[in-house]
């Protein structure tokens, strides 16, 4: 069970997150917990890291720690009064941990990727104790593990690492022999390498945490608590009329995910998915509704369509050329330059001429992608390379759309009709995905314009 950052925020949601592991003890089941950072923390301490080293004069960091500091003890003493005086030692230990790197970061002026992700790993260091402390509390013998404790070990690049297929076996002997007499709770989102540095998986990575936790110690079922009743249609914040999805696919959920639905992390399905292990996701603040099931494909909607995502934050890189006609290895070429500098491709789209291939990114990579793809024009292998950033990718997904006829252009011509302009269009081959790209400004009307057209508020099949 992964509890994310909403579930672990406040004391009466950890007494919640207490009760659900309590009673699910109490029904005979095993249970591991993988933990998030209580909400806004993981922030917060990037906040301050940021404002350390960009400081010209000594910043008092204790005082930028205090309200940190402030919040945890209150969360421990709300919710474990009996081990407060144990666990604050824990905590008080780790702020003048995170306080002294902190220190030696102002003072050498540089933060390393490496010390970077030690120091975003406190969140979850500081979360995980109290959640241990709070099931002590009700008599369940609990201890609190950090990822390469629980045996998460990962791959060297930080911020973004993922994990070894070593971790199975090591997760198989630390974690799964607890499991009888107690509930491990297991600081998510980070791991380490083989020699033992801390890496961290990429924001929200608590959920892939779990994943591999659960794939490792051969779970039943993997379950994402959060703050939502489970995978919806479109993310609730922009679609009020949004409704849950009883069960989905992994490929399904997948592509939902990679396209910037944030309720589970894209690489949190592939552990699941590898052993069949189904991941149920469900609302903390109400354990009685059912949730989402995801598992492999079951089809048990007869809906085409059944959700819809919006990528904000991306990046359209338009590389236009007649070089690339009939010239083998161009597209090797461009591919190459852009891995080497570490730009992630979301989007590709070519034209048949092979004149022109647009590629959706990051936003936050346009500038190493400009940096790869500008060589190619010097030598001539492209002929130019245009970019715009101010635009959004909106995703339609449905496994149902293989093999029915007529989906996409239901998709576009809702769209012609709405006045949105489409600026690239991509379909994965598998079809469980038509994705597209708009103007910054019409992918949240897009996104309701498509909701409507397939009525996916409505719970009947379409
Ligand atoms: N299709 C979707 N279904 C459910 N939630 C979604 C979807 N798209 C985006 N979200 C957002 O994901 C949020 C849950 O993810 P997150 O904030 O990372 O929670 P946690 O802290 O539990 O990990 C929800 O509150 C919701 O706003
Ligand atoms: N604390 C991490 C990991 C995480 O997964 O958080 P959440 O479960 O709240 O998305 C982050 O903020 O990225």
């Amino acid at each position: 069970m992964k509890f994310g950052g909403t579930s672990v925020g406040e004391a009466d949601c950890i007494g919640r997150v207490a009760d659900i592991v309590e009673s699910h003890r109490s029904a005979g089941d095993e249970v591991a917990v993988v933990v998030s950072a209580c909400s806004g923390i993981t922030d917060r301490i990037i906040a301050v890291a940021d404002e350390v080293i960009a400081s010209k004069e000594q910043p008092d960091i204790g005082t930028l720690l205090d309200a940190m500091r402030e919040r945890h003890t209150r969360l421990l003493k709300e919710t474990a009064p009996d081990h407060a005086r144990e666990v604050t030692a824990v905590i008080d230990d780790r702020l003048t941990r995170l306080q002294n790197i902190l220190t030696a970061v102002h003072t050498l002026k540089e933060l390393t990727p490496r010390s970077r992700d030690y120091i975003v790993s406190f969140g979850e260091r500081l979360s995980a104790p109290i959640v241990a402390a709070a099931l002590r509390q009700r008599g369940i013998a609990s201890v609190a593990l950090d990822g390469a404790e629980a045996g998460i070990t990962t791959t060297a690049n930080h911020g973004d690492a993922r994990a070894l297929p070593v971790s199975a076996e090591n997760i198989r002997a630390r974690v799964a022999p607890l499991l009888a007499d107690a509930v491990p709770v297991i600081m998510g989102f980070m791991g380490a390498t083989e020699q033992g540095v801390i890496t961290t998986l990429g924001r929200s990575g608590s959920d892939y945490s779990a994943a591999v936790i659960g794939a490792g110690v051969d779970a039943d079922e993997i379950w994402i608590w959060t703050d939502v009743d489970g995978v919806m249609t479109s993310d609730p914040r922009i679609i009020p009329d949004a409704r849950v999805l009883d069960d989905i696919s992994y490929l399904e959920v997948m592509e939902l995910s990679y396209f910037g639905a944030k309720v589970l992390h894209p690489r949190s399905i592939e552990p699941a998915m590898q052993k069949d292990i189904p991941i149920r996701v469900k609302n903390s603040f109400k354990p009685e509704v059912p949730g989402t099931l995801v598992l492999r494909d079951k089809h048990q909607e007869k809906r085409v369509v059944k959700a819809i995502a919006l990528i904000e934050k991306v990046a359209l890189v338009n590389i236009n050329g007649a070089q690339m006609v009939g010239r083998p290895g161009v597209a090797k070429t461009i591919f190459s330059a852009l891995a080497e500098r570490e730009v992630n491709v979301m989007m590709i789209s070519q034209g048949s001429s092979e004149a022109n291939i647009s590629l959706i990114i990051d936003e936050s990579h346009l500038d190493a992608a400009l940096g790869a793809l500008d060589p190619l024009v010097e030598q001539g292998i492209v002929r130019e390379v245009t970019y715009d950033h101010d635009v959004a990718a909106v995703a339609v997904v449905g496994a149902g759309m293989a093999g029915t006829p007529g989906t996409g252009g239901r998709i576009f011509s809702a769209i012609g009709r709405a006045g949105i302009n489409m600026m690239m269009i991509s379909q994965g081959s598998s079809e469980v995905n038509v994705s597209f790209v708009v103007k910054a400004g019409d992918g949240k009307r897009a996104l309701q314009v498509l909701h409507d057209e397939f009525r996916l508020s409505e719970n009947s099949d379409d």
